[in-house]
């Protein structure tokens, strides 16, 4: 797993770094020859236009200047001002050794000169902002963004691409869009969601030092980005051992007669993620609905209000059926009311494992008046509980439904609330968005995020079904959960890339992506037993 780290914690590892002997002067040169060796490595350069910023991301463009120059590339720095008035002293040496070693300046250019060098050149490096890029974008540089996005030249974004903002992943205005991003020592959450999705290409980690890895897991990662090898501790090694209650039994308990789907998608993605075995218990005024859309699950009807959602007679009724399954999901198209909100306090206190999904996380709001946080002793279980919310379920759980989580970071920020007011080992936030972290009490891990057609009605319920049928198929023997969280997040992004190929990348809807997860989850199964033999494209 590679460690991400907050851009304040960066820093501090670049203080740790001065103090085994690396100096910032020598991070900085290493930075500019990274760089340089990842812009050379795309082949075919001879000539290369470094956009240096005022700062030290510009310092590193200068650097590099001078090692793509020692390399018989044509090299011009593009900047805004002379060398020598750069103010920071790091930035203005490094500029004038450049100078002084025969790297070619162009200072201050119109709009019409930067377009015609932009157009001489095999590639540009993106030296103009860095971590210290904060608010709009400001001439010349929204200028300058402009002309390398619509020269066609290949970009290599140096540290993050100028625009972006490396904590959050936002870019409010110009932002360049490379075609690799070298980011320095480690990377940052906002290369990894949200706008740095679009903007980062592939992603190539520099360490600088060989003392880098080691401060960096010290600087305390925000989460932990995982490799596929990762996934084989919570792989499920083959086996014909087995019988349909041995692959694992899942209950679904949700839906009501205004959502009748949401249950349904779930209950067939927990089957086709492998659960042996899959029940569906919704309220018994839709029973004949949801049954003639599913032809292996048995339904269960459960007694049921006047407005269509399970009332709270069915407390016992669902309690004896979680007691015999291995996994119990609960929430989609269920409704918040009493009778809600009664089942999903039944199924916190049984000890069936459990995931809670969509209304009941929206019943586990009303129960803590969206305090979630303060009431600890409601996910306090031995056994595993997943909850899974989006950026606004989220939101609601720890008092910020006004002021949902925006950012990956953001999301972190108030899963752990929760994991570390309850503390146990047993509970993990699935904190879904754009790019999802599944945050444990130790460590936040973040599987590589699946494609933007997930963002599509009713692929939450899919995830909370395939969450359910892995779990299931640990019999809650489960070493790492947030692991097997993660797991589960990859197979669903892999199912919906398998799914747009066949429906396109705007047609996939939620059930589209249920018919691959078979196929999803052997493949993911082989790539992650043989990982050199398709990697597919692993920075996104
Ligand atoms: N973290 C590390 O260990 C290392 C960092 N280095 C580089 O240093 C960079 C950080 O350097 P700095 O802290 O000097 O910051 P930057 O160079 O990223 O940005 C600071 C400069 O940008 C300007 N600026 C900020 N916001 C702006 C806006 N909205 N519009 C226009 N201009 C704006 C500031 O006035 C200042 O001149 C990193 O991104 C990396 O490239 C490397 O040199 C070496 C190692
Ligand atoms: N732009 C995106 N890129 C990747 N994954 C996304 C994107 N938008 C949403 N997702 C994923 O899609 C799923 C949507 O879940 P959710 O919002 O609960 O859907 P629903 O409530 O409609 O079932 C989550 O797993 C989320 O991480
Ligand atoms: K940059």
């Amino acid at each position: 797993m590679q460690p991400v780290l907050n851009v304040e914690d960066v820093k501090r590892v670049e203080v740790a770094l001065t103090r085994v002997g690396v100096s910032i002067s020598e991070l900085m040169h290493r930075a500019g020859c990274a760089a340089a060796q990842e812009a050379l490595a795309l082949g075919d350069v001879q000539n290369a236009v470094i956009l240096a910023g005022m700062g030290n991301n510009g310092g590193d463009g200068w650097v590099a200047a001078e090692a793509l120059l020692a390399h018989g590339v044509n090299v011009k720095v593009v900047t805004p001002i002379e060398p020598d008035q750069l103010s920071g002293d790091l930035a203005r040496q490094v500029a004038q050794r450049a100078v002084r070693a025969g790297v070619s300046t162009l200072v201050g250019p119109s709009r019409d000169e930067l377009e015609g060098l932009l157009s001489a050149s095999d590639v540009a490096l993106d030296c103009m902002l860095g971590t210290g890029f904060h608010g709009d974008v400001r001439a010349p540089f929204d200028i300058w963004i402009d002309c390398v996005n619509s020269s066609g030249v290949r970009v290599v974004a140096v540290d993050v691409p100028s625009g972006l903002s490396a904590q959050t992943g936002h870019a409010p205005g110009a932002c360049v869009v490379a075609d690799l991003t070298v980011t320095m020592l480690c990377l940052k959450p906002g290369l990894l969601a949200d706008d740095g999705r679009d903007v980062c290409g592939s992603i190539v980690v520099a360490p600088l030092a060989e003392q880098t890895e080691q401060i960096v897991v010290e600087a305390d990662p925000v989460a932990w980005r995982t490799d596929l090898e990762d996934y084989l501790d919570v792989m499920a090694p083959p086996t014909t051992a087995v019988d349909k209650f041995s692959r694992g039994s899942v209950l679904v308990v949700g839906g009501s007669s205004r959502f009748v789907g949401a249950p349904i998608l779930a209950a067939r993605a927990a089957a086709r993620a492998g659960a042996g075995y899959v029940t569906l218990a919704v309220p018994s005024c839709i029973v004949p609905q949801v049954q003639a859309h599913v032809l292996e699950i048995p339904v269960v009807g459960l007694p049921c209000d006047e407005d269509g959602t399970i009332s709270k007679d069915a407390v016992p009724i669902v309690t004896k059926l979680a007691e015999k399954r291995s996994a119990v999901l609960a929430g989609p198209g269920m409704r918040v009311s009493g009778g809600t909100v009664a089942v999903v306090s039944a199924l916190l206190a049984s000890p069936t494992p459990l995931v809670l999904d969509a209304d009941a996380l929206n019943c586990i709001a009303r129960l803590t008046s969206g305090k979630l946080q303060d009431f600890p002793e409601i996910l306090r279980r031995s056994t595993p509980l997943v909850l899974t919310p989006h950026r606004r379920e989220l939101g609601r759980l720890v008092g910020k439904e006004e002021n949902p989580p925006a950012s990956l970071v953001d999301q972190l920020e108030d899963a752990r609330k929760i994991v570390w007011s309850d503390g146990g080992s047993e509970l993990v936030v699935v904190a879904k968005g754009t790019a999802t972290g599944c945050v444990g009490v130790e460590q936040a891990i973040l599987p590589k995020p699946g494609p933007a057609a997930l963002a599509t009605a009713g692929s939450g319920d899919v995830l909370g079904g395939i969450i359910a049928s892995k779990l299931a198929q640990t019999y809650g023997r489960v070493d790492n959960l947030p692991l097997l969280c993660a797991l589960s997040c990859e197979l669903h992004g892999y199912a919906a890339t398998l799914a747009m190929e066949r429906m396109g990348s705007r047609g996939v809807m939620a059930s589209d992506i249920i018919d691959e997860l078979g196929i999803a989850d052997d493949a993911l199964g082989e790539r992650v037993t043989f990982p050199d033999a398709d990697n597919g494209d692993e920075n996104n």
